[in-house]
């Protein structure tokens, strides 16, 4: 699957999700460019008339749900009836999240959601997770949360801005570490580990978060309750 075929895959599938939504339902605003396309979908029908409000994931989502005139309420407010999110691996109902270093805020709405609708194009299933980690962390904590990830075996990478010579901020104001613990057989152990250390805000390991997944394929979508 060459790069324009995966994009309209993500398309295909956030847009399937979308149709999963109902009208007088508040909806998690996932982050990436896959829950771009299910906010913009849910757009064009809030455009032709459907009642929702959108609990946004981060500043990308937020800004394209205004764009979008999706009406916005906070989980404060409202109780998050269902939400649709991207992934960057799945493996059953497990996720590696974190790719635009949103995981944080996304955790916390996916969480708080009845059902959370996992959109990806299909290079993102795998059997074993094995991507990096993001782990968002306080500045004062970088080192040695550094150090212990190096202790539990994974190798911590510091992430840095394309165009500024800087490591990227989270829309939180901290830090991110990318973490390459190789193939992670055993996730809910490691995310335990992981979210024991001090000065860590959150990790990227979603374990058990998927109810349904939405996989774009070359001409349709293929749906599962995995
Ligand atoms: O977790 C995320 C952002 O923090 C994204 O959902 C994940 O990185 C997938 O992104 P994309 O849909 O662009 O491939």
């Amino acid at each position: 699957m060459n790069q324009s075929e995966r994009e309209a895959a993500k398309r295909r599938a956030a847009e399937r999700a979308a149709e999963a939504v109902e009208g007088g339902t508040v909806v998690g605003l996932g982050s990436g460019s896959t829950a771009a396309h299910a906010i913009r979908a849910l757009g064009r029908e809030v455009d032709a008339g459907l009642d929702v409000q959108g609990v946004p994931t981060s500043f990308q989502a937020r800004e394209i749900a205004v764009d979008e005139g999706i009406p916005l309420t906070t989980l404060d407010e409202a109780d998050v009836d269902l939400a649709i999110d991207g992934a960057d691996q799945i493996a059953g109902t497990d996720l590696v999240k974190g790719g635009g270093g949103a995981h944080a805020r996304e955790k916390i709405v996916d969480a708080a959601a009845d059902r959370l609708l996992v959109v990806v194009d299909p290079t993102k299933e795998v059997d074993v997770l094995d991507d990096p980690v993001p782990v968002e962390v306080l500045p004062d904590a970088r080192t040695p949360v550094a150090d212990a990830v190096g202790r539990l075996g994974g190798r911590p990478e510091l992430r840095r801005a394309d165009r500024k010579s800087g490591p990227v901020v989270s829309d939180n104001g901290n830090l991110i570490l990318d973490c390459d613990f190789g193939a992670m057989p055993d996730p809910v152990g490691l995310a335990a580990d992981l979210s024991a250390l001090p000065g860590v805000v959150e990790h990227g390991l979603f374990v058990g978060f998927a109810d349904e997944v939405y996989v774009g394929t070359e001409t349709d979508v293929t749906v599962f309750e995995p």
